[in-house]
């Protein structure tokens, strides 16, 4: 069973089609990235998973449970971090947390030990008597995230956590949520800085305008192959840059990219590991000296921009198959 499951899930604001048939899984323990341009529809589809917005059509199951028919159940097994949340005037940090964890239930020693070991984990401790709207924007952040862990829920769902951060405060809440990757949780996160995503997601789910365009993980994103098709290698190669060049002409899958002071670089664009295998063993064959050999990696926005101008183009995005029909729950009123 996926911990977040999304069954052709519409969200109509009178016309506007915010989620437009999003369906997706999150595998247990495994953090995915959400990424979108504003307006794609992030927010609305976070805000449904995390009972604070109903679908117009579809499903959204977490560990299971039916957001719409059980909301209580599900807000026990999540955490939700929103974009921006308000902080009370006049109330410290640590009355801000043991106001949350008395909402929770908590009582006594208990609660006073689950707002402790928040206050460990998100490293608030010396900030504990200050007032929680004097907060900078990294501490902020903490305190959220501290608020949305204190029930120790399974699965945590984050909003833009890292938008408007400084370098050094994005690095300690990505450290934070690979500690809490590392626990176990499921962690559901949405972003515009894609290239932090990728470090620390396994899977990158794409939306525009309220559809999925891709669901993948980083890796195979950045090598190019799940987009476009290509196994691409940046190659060094000593020798004649002439005779180098001549070469190239004859290879199909062989590009000659630039003369260097001995040899030059050429570039490998293959269609399939075979083909690269291929082309290597005519490399040896025909003496072409190889010095430096390594897959070319684009970063996570050419990534994304390709696949959004093969949708202009017309070609089809790539979606993960359709859920069975009979785990829609709810008609367009
Ligand atoms: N309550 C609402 N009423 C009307 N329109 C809404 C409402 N909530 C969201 N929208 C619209 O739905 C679309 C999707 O919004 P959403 O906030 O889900 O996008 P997003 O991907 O989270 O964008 P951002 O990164 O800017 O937060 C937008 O056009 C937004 O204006």
């Amino acid at each position: 069973m996926s911990a977040l499951r999304v069954n052709n899930l519409y969200r109509y604001f009178g016309q506007l089609k915010a989620v437009n048939g999003v369906t997706f899984e999150v595998p247990h323990g495994s953090v995915c990235g959400f990424v979108g341009a504003n307006g794609a529809g992030k927010t609305t589809t976070m805000r449904i998973l995390a009972t604070l917005d109903h679908p117009t059509v579809g499903t959204a199951e977490v560990c299971g449970i039916n957001v719409l028919h059980h909301p209580a159940e599900v807000r026990r097994l999540i955490g939700w971090m929103p974009d921006h949340f308000g902080n009370y005037d006049h109330m410290t940090v640590i009355e801000y947390l043991d106001f949350y964890a008395r909402a929770l239930g908590y009582k006594g020693k208990e609660r006073r030990e689950r707002v402790q070991e928040v206050i460990d984990f998100t490293d608030l401790g010396p900030l504990t008597e200050r007032f929680s709207n004097k907060l900078s924007k990294g501490n902020t952040q903490r305190l959220g995230l501290g608020r949305a862990l204190l029930h120790d829920p399974q699965v945590l769902i984050m909003d833009e956590p890292a938008a408007g951060l400084d370098p050094k405060a994005r690095v300690e809440l990505k450290h934070l949520i690979r500690v809490l990757a590392k626990e176990g949780k499921t962690i559901f996160i949405s972003s515009h800085i894609l290239s932090e995503l990728g470090e620390m997601c396994d899977s990158l789910l794409f939306i525009n305008n309220g559809r999925i365009v891709h669901h993948g993980d980083a890796e195979s994103l950045k090598n190019g192959s799940e987009t476009q098709g290509g196994f691409l290698y940046d190659v060094q190669v000593d020798g004649d840059p002439q005779a180098l060049s001549d070469w190239c002409v004859l290879q199909p899958t062989v590009e000659f990219l630039e003369s260097r002071k001995f040899g030059g670089r050429i570039r490998i664009n293959a269609e399939s590991p075979t083909q690269v295998a291929d082309t290597l063993a005519r490399m040896i064959k025909d003496q072409v000296r190889v010095t430096e050999f390594h897959r070319e990696q684009r970063n996570l926005e050419d990534a994304f921009i390709d696949i959004l101008g093969r949708l202009e183009q017309g070609q089809p995005a790539v979606t993960p198959p359709p859920l069975p029909s009979s785990t829609t729950n709810a008609s367009i009123s």
